[in-house]
């Protein structure tokens, strides 16, 4: 098979981990006789540095002529004080929109062998699978107006939480299909004791529910979400929601696997390019100390090639290598418990090693 895939790093760890995945993508190409181009493009604060804008033209026209794309993560202390829109993380919203990736696979799964690396005890979080779906593409990162005002001679904000009808619906397909292909259960999490557009949306999903009767739809209140993410993960199968709320669930969830390095996320559209990308950001706090773990990265390559390029065997093959060298005891320090670990490149290397062991008899 023959493919096109951008690679858009961004900064700090961003580099680290995608570096990383691209090794483990082209491991798979010789072993499986596929040919992956890699094309280089420019995003967040590396972009703004050298031209100026967080996203550049050429970089939303090389996605756009790509068959997948592999993102990094964008921000960092640098770029902070300049103004809102310039940003790195525009950069970000800016290509999720240009793309139409709404549907956001955060898939939270416990290995095995980090069950005691969260803070839960190992019997709540062995065993966990759960897939959060998040709507990328609107509500409050998008709403217009978002800006300063002045109310009553005083400065003041307004940012907008704004959803159309079909923006709701399509995602929510998107999460009822989803627990078809697993067990069978959507939990659709809102605020609408609160929300206008909450009670829309729980209007939608139950509309939406009637065409999947084979589902069951539960709705739950977001702060009792949180709350029940931690008294029993496994209640959950498919958890879909609003974009900010699904950006703060995730992270929280992240802990039930040990760390946000090892949390992989898909975003996908309808037609068109998706992206892949870790769940976690620059990680300034350790950038550039070969620190990071690729797992996530690594992972979210595995999530490529089974949704954009249907190549299951392939994809299985690198969660099986992770799976195996965690098995193994190898360790970067956000899963080490304070015991001996290894570095980014180690981790990866390992990784590597097990993708191109033979397979036993
Ligand atoms: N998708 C993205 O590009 C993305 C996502 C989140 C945050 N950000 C940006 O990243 C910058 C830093 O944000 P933050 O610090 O709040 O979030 P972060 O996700 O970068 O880091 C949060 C914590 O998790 C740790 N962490 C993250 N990834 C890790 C990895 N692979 N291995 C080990 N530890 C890891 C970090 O060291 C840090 O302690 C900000 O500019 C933010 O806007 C970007
Ligand atoms: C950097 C930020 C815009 C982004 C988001 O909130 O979507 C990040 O937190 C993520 O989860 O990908
Ligand atoms: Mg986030």
């Amino acid at each position: 098979m023959k493919k096109t895939i951008a690679v858009l790093q961004g900064d700090g760890v961003g580099k680290e981990v995608t570096a990383g995945a691209v090794n483990v993508l082209k491991v798979i190409a010789d072993r499986f006789d596929h040919e992956f181009h890699f094309e280089y493009g420019l995003i967040g604060g590396e972009a703004i540095d050298q031209q100026g804008v967080p996203l550049p033209d050429e970089t939303i026209t090389l996605c756009k002529n790509s068959d997948a794309i592999l993102l990094g993560a964008v921000g960092g202390e640098k770029w902070n004080s300049i103004p809102r829109h310039l940003r790195p993380e525009q950069g970000l919203l800016k290509i999720r929109k240009e793309l139409d990736v709404y549907a956001n696979l955060r898939p939270v799964t416990v290995q095995g062998a980090l069950a005691d690396s969260s803070p839960l005890k190992r019997e709540y979080v062995e065993g966990v699978d759960c897939m959060i779906v998040r709507e990328l593409t609107g509500g409050l990162y998008f709403g217009r107006p978002s800006e300063r005002v002045e109310r009553d001679g005083e400065e003041a904000v307004v940012d907008t939480l704004f959803y159309k009808r079909s923006e709701i619906e399509r995602i929510l397909r998107s999460a009822f299909e989803m627990a078809q292909k697993r067990n069978g259960r959507v939990t659709s999490v809102d605020k609408a004791n609160v929300l206008e557009s909450s009670r829309l949306w729980r209007e939608v999903a139950e509309e939406v529910a009637k065409d999947y009767e084979d589902v069951k739809l539960e709705h739950m209140l977001v702060d009792a979400a949180a709350m029940q993410l931690i008294r029993n993960p496994k209640h959950f199968d498919v958890l879909v929601t609003e974009n900010l709320f699904g950006d703060i669930l995730s992270d929280e969830a992240s802990m039930l696997a040990g760390s946000l390095g090892m949390l992989p996320s898909a975003s996908l559209s309808s037609d068109g390019a998706s992206i892949y990308e870790p769940v976690h950001g620059s990680a300034p706090d350790i950038a550039g100390q070969n620190k990071a773990n690729p797992i996530a990265a690594i992972l979210s390559a595995a999530m490529l090639l089974r949704h954009s390029f249907d190549l299951h065997q392939e994809a299985d093959k690198i969660e099986d290598a992770v799976e195996s060298v965690l098995a193994q005891g190898y360790r970067t320090s956000d899963i080490a418990d304070g015991e001996e670990s290894v570095s980014t490149d180690k981790m990866v290397e390992v990784i590597i090693e097990a993708i191109q062991a033979p397979v036993a008899n």
